[in-house]
């Protein structure tokens, strides 16, 4: 069993923890954070040793009423592996205590690349983790690009890519970021930097993003054009998207007309904190003219990076290779709107048919 740490339990930290605690091959050694309050309850409520940053800190949780096992360095030592989820830039300083104290580490997509020797994202670049030391797990919105690009890449290879991310404004439990009443150009200059971090994924790649920030806090929304090397067929294009482990091809009749209608869908289907790990591409907006591919889709921005963390973790233990890992943590995780995309319940009619 690998013994994993979370450093930084908040947005994605307590989210990648409960999905460590359901895989087959891994447990949570325990989690860190600076303060108490119901998000430190919560983790302690599951059985999650809790864990300060530093001394100082303790005495605030004690006073909580809460048990702390230790400081950050104890769970280092303690734990084979630290999952970093703290805020951008903390993962950084954080690298000299895990190089100290020889703990491997995944950071997460506001840390700079070069804060670990691969940036990763288990549908393209898996085998580029292996036996890495630090590993940087790329953000919600670089994911959900480079889940969309490998396999348009792989079929008819892709000339150029162009995309406007439009951007949730804050998570929901930030209203330090809102309300507001805007639509940003953010960053207003182009091009935006998701092209680059795309590049750190697929380094030759042709790519121009831009960015918008609106006053929502549901998910992100891309608009892509990628120009591919060959013609593909529409139908063709569908059937392979859909047969996506983490693309879930939005079908018309689910009469799902924006995120909203989205992230209530993935409540019905019960989903923890009614996370999407999954791309949601709407089926109607795939369209192909030529060689020109064009699709909106939408990206949970609290939720598609956690199942890359894990596959993270196995591709640095060499655990599994890249389609068991991925198999083995959606499985576990629940990664499961595939099944409604509109192509590939006509391939499964189909299979069923051949049998
Ligand atoms: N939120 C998102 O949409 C996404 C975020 N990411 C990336 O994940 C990383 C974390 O983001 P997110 O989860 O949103 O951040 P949050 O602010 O939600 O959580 C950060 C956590 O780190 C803790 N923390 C703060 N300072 C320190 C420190 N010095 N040492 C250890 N822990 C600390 C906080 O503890 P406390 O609350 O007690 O202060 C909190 O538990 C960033 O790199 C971000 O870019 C990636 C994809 C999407
Ligand atoms: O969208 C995100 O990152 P990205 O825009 O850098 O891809 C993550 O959700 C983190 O966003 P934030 O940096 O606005 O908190």
């Amino acid at each position: 069993m690998l013994s994993v740490g979370v450093n930084g339990y908040g947005t994605i930290g307590k989210r990648v923890a409960d999905a460590v605690r359901v895989q087959p091959d891994m447990t949570v050694r325990g989690v860190a954070k600076t303060s108490p309050g119901h998000v430190a309850d919560h983790a302690t409520s599951i059985g999650y040793p809790l864990y300060a940053v530093s001394e100082d800190e303790i005495a605030s949780f004690e006073a909580a009423g809460l048990d702390v096992a230790g400081t950050i360095r104890e769970l280092v030592a303690k734990s084979d592996v630290i999952v970093d989820a703290t805020p951008g830039g903390i993962g950084e300083q954080n690298h000299t205590l895990y190089e100290q104290l020889e703990t491997p580490a995944v950071f997460q997509g506001a840390e700079t690349p070069a804060v670990a020797e691969t940036s990763f994202n288990a549908r393209a670049n898996y085998d580029e983790a292996r036996d890495a030391s630090y590993v940087r797990v790329v953000s919600c919105n670089t994911t959900g690009l480079s889940r969309l690009l490998a396999p348009l890449k792989e079929a008819y290879g892709i000339d150029a890519v162009r995309a406007t991310l439009i951007r949730r404004g804050g998570d929901p439990d930030q209203p330090s970021r809102g309300p507001i009443n805007d639509i940003l150009p953010d960053p207003v200059t182009v091009p935006s930097h998701h092209g680059p971090d795309v590049r750190t994924i697929f380094p030759s790649l042709s790519i121009d993003t831009m960015g918008v920030t609106v006053p929502a806090t549901l998910m992100h929304l891309h608009g892509v054009n990628v120009t591919l090397e060959s013609t593909p067929d529409i139908e063709a294009v569908r059937d392979l998207l859909a047969k996506e482990p983490r693309i879930f091809v939005v079908p018309e009749s689910a009469r799902i007309e924006g995120c909203g209608a989205l992230r209530e869908f993935a409540r019905d289907a019960g989903r923890p904190r009614g996370d999407i790990w999954e791309n949601c591409i709407w089926d109607e907006s795939i369209s192909v003219s030529g060689s020109e591919f064009y699709c909106f889709q939408a990206i949970h921005q609290e939720a598609d990076v956690v199942p890359e963390n894990v596959d993270a973790l196995r591709a640095m233990f060499n655990l599994k290779d890249a389609a068991e890992s991925i198999a083995t943590t959606d499985e576990r995780l629940g990664v499961s709107f595939r099944q409604h995309s509109r192509a590939s319940e006509q391939v499964f009619t189909e299979r069923a048919c051949d049998d």
